[in-house]
């Protein structure tokens, strides 16, 4: 698995991979301006985002606010009316998006996990990984699947199962394994949490943690807000298609706003403490 290689600040000499003046890597995503609609239907209004180089980042919103069309939008299967969206692999130095197709986004290195997992159930767990590889050279193909295994011991165990047989759980992880296999730059999680039970979530966010130390970059979509926000370092609110909030996920998580819409403080304050413990334990 490619990593970000560090890069030396201020070394005009060698200033390392094309990117920010200063010399750090490129953004894995600008978002600027983005509108997009359906017809008559405004989904987005002039979003601006960022994803920095291996950096986590969610998006919040309610049903229809536009999460999935941004997700959408970035990956290349919906085109997009006005503003620009520029990321993809450091050496393309935050290639400009639009009009790419879907799999040359793939190669450019930023892949979608959709929402609903979409693997092929009659295909094995193996088999659904090597999918997963064939945008990506070559090279490092068996790499990055051993990795996968290392990330998802359940996996490894079930390399010849057939998927359709996996669990709910373990059919996100193959998801998110066989995403990881065209080696992201950035990983687009659209719901990742969605139907599964509560320890499940557990092991599924235990994962993210650990593809984030791989210095993969992600956006995450997700309707928990709890765990969006423990999850991420930076969140953006979604409210009918335009950002409304924006900011480090500890301090959205402790806005009045956010309590009461998306983390259902209704005023009892034991819930609340249940819903934001993880939040102190990332602010700290
Ligand atoms: N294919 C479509 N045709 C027309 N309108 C659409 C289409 N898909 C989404 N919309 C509309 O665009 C807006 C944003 O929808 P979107 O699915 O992006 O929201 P969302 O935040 O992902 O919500 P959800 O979590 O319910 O999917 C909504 O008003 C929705 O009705």
């Amino acid at each position: 698995m490619p990593t970000v290689p560090p890069t030396p600040r201020g070394d005009t000499v060698n200033p390392g991979p094309p990117g920010t003046p200063d010399g750090a890597p490129p953004d894995a995503l600008t978002v600027t301006e983005l509108t997009v609609a359906y017809g008559p239907v405004r989904a987005l209004r002039a979003v601006s985002l960022r994803v920095p180089a291996g950096g986590a980042v969610a998006v919040l919103g309610a049903n229809g606010a536009g999460k999935s069309t941004l997700l959408r939008a970035i990956s290349g299967v919906l085109p997009f009316h006005g503003g620009e969206i520029r990321g993809g692999r450091i050496e393309a130095d935050g290639r400009d998006l639009r009009g790419r197709r879907a799999d040359a986004i793939v190669a450019d290195g930023i892949v979608q996990v959709p929402e609903g997992r979409q693997i092929f159930a009659r295909m094995t767990v193996a088999e659904n990984l090597r999918a997963g590889a064939l945008t990506a050279s070559r090279r490092g193909v068996a790499e990055t699947y051993d990795l996968v295994m290392r990330l998802f011991p359940v996996l490894a165990e079930r390399q010849r199962q057939r998927a359709g047989l996996l669990s709910g759980g373990e059919q996100q992880m193959l998801a998110i394994g066989r995403a990881l296999m065209a080696r992201p730059r950035l990983l687009l999680l659209d719901e990742p949490s969605l139907g599964l039970a509560p320890i499940v979530i557990d092991r599924i966010a235990d994962t993210i943690r650990d593809i984030r130390r791989q210095d993969i970059a992600i956006l995450l979509i997700e309707q928990n807000a709890a765990l969006a926000l423990d999850l991420a370092s930076h969140a953006y609110v979604l409210e009918v298609g335009r950002v409304a909030l924006s900011g480090p996920a500890a301090e959205l998580a402790a806005t009045d706003e956010v309590r009461r819409r998306y983390l259902g403080d209704n005023g009892e304050i034991d819930d609340v403490r249940a819903a934001t413990r993880p939040l102190a334990r990332w602010a700290g």
